[in-house]
């Protein structure tokens, strides 16, 4: 803590003798720097004024008498670290005896105000320590992510939360996932950069697009498999369920030799298979899944139980083969006809753009954390792209940083070469004409004034 303070003191001296340069770190650190200081110099008295003190003990009281001094003052919670972020600082308390992590919880608005900071949010990290992660300013107002995340396999830096960390998309901790949100609340940006992400690894990523494929279309050079309409769509989901049972017996057959071998683990997802014989994970990301959903004929219906089925099968059985169902929607729920609550049910990641009723916030987070929302109906309207995530732990308030549809092309077309070819998936594959020049377009408008004129 001593050292801390000496840097951050250290720090406002020498931004305020280098001032006349003002290079972009200067007020970063300045602002860094400051906070850290305000935070040391009022911790005491903030968290008395807030309540987070405890009364001193039996034993100190006991001490003070036979001393013949005044009765010890409350203690505030011992600080075990103070780290400053980029954004502000994190510090991690030891709570006393007799201290509950929701105490702090529940004191986060008064801290902000206390501190001066713009936001703060507290958690338990272990049993009696608490961490409260103090932003200086709005971080989803301009979303900067950092330069150095802890990215890795299957596991994505998608948007930045509103306590300033990176949130992680961890196909294999989370392997299934539903995004809600009303049209033009910021889904389409958040799939774009999933795939901007994912497409720099070594999966494969399979898409339904049933907008005639308007979203994913031009990413198709990173796509293994992609799907435009239902019909194609139902023998995509098809495709994959039959690989997702050749990948079983593969592992099947693994398992007989390795029970035949002492000591040798034995696999039970395809990560546990040797190298040369694994297979590629497959992300199958799907655009606006209700027109997967709906339908007029009989014919149709029959379609959409088809999809909905091996949908079902896919997100139930599909983690151990290495397949990963990523939904966005506008709406996700049991009025899309039987088997969307089964299918939602297995969509462990739960992401809320913004919604327009409670209903569809609830089809996000009722069954897993009432608490968001409430959150997630307040999304404004000007803001795009604020989502609320949440698992049963909690919730925050996350936003993906702007990514445009050409940043996405090149990053898809930069790593094209990486495009696996998945044997089940070849009828899928998207066929990439060579670029022709557009012709003009004959709006209807124009054509009818063209005849009139004629
Ligand atoms: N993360 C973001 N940061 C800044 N602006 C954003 C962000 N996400 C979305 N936007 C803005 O909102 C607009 C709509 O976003 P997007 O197309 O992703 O919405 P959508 O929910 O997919 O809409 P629809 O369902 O109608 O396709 C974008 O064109 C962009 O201007």
């Amino acid at each position: 803590m001593t050292t801390v303070l000496v840097v951050a003191l250290l720090v406002v001296a020498a931004a305020l003798i280098l001032r006349w340069r003002r290079p972009a770190w200067y007020w970063l650190a300045f602002g860094v720097a400051l906070a850290v200081l305000r935070v040391s110099v009022r911790y005491a008295s903030v968290m008395d004024a807030c309540g987070l003190t405890v009364p001193p003990s039996r034993f100190r009281l006991t001490l003070a008498r036979m001393a013949g001094r005044p009765a010890p003052e409350s203690r505030a919670p011992r600080v075990l670290r103070i780290r400053p972020t980029r954004t502000g600082l994190v510090l991690r308390v030891k709570l006393r005896p007799g201290q509950d992590a929701f105490d702090f919880a529940a004191s986060c608005d008064r801290l902000r105000h206390s501190f001066g900071m713009y936001a703060v949010t507290a958690r338990e990290v272990k049993s009696g320590v608490v961490e409260l992660r103090m932003t200086g300013y709005d971080v989803l107002k301009r979303v900067q992510m950092p330069a150095k995340t802890e990215a890795g396999p299957l596991r994505v830096a998608v948007a930045l939360r509103d306590d300033g960390a990176v949130l992680y998309r961890d196909y294999r901790t989370v392997p299934h996932a539903l995004n809600i949100g009303a049209t033009q609340s910021g889904k389409s940006v958040y799939q774009r950069r999933l795939v901007a992400e994912l497409a720099r690894q070594p999966v494969a990523l399979a898409g339904i697009d049933c907008k005639q494929g308007m979203e994913l279309g031009p990413l198709a050079r990173r796509f293994s498999a992609l799907a435009e309409d239902p019909d194609s769509a139902a023998e995509l989901l098809d495709a994959l369920a039959e690989r997702m049972a050749g990948i079983y017996r593969l592992i099947r057959r693994e398992q007989q030799i390795s029970v035949d071998i002492p000591d040798a683990d034995i696999a039970a997802d395809i990560f546990d298979l040797p190298e040369h014989l694994r297979p590629v994970p497959i992300v199958l990301l799907i655009d606006e899944v209700a027109e997967l959903a709906l339908f007029t004929t009989k014919e149709e219906e029959k379609r959409r139980d088809r999809i909905i089925t091996a949908l079902v099968r896919l997100a139930q059985l599909g983690r151990a083969a290495g397949i990963y169902v990523e939904v966005c929607g506008q709406r996700f729920g049991s009025e899309l006809g039987k088997g969307i609550t089964m299918l939602r049910a297995q969509l462990t990641g739960r992401t809320a753009h913004r919604v327009n009723d409670e209903t569809s916030a609830n089809m996000a987070f009722g069954d897993i954390a009432p608490d968001a929302v409430l959150a997630a109906i307040q999304i404004p309207r000007e803001m795009p792209g604020v989502a609320v995530v949440a698992d049963s732990i909690g919730w925050a308030r996350t936003r993906t940083p702007f990514t445009t549809l050409r940043q996405a092309v090149n990053v898809c077309n930069r790593h094209a070469h990486l495009t696996p070819d998945v044997p089940e998936l070849a009828p899928f594959r998207p066929v990439l004409t060579p670029a022709v020049p557009p012709k003009p377009l004959h709006a209807p408008d124009a054509v009818a004034v063209e005849s009139a004129t004629a």
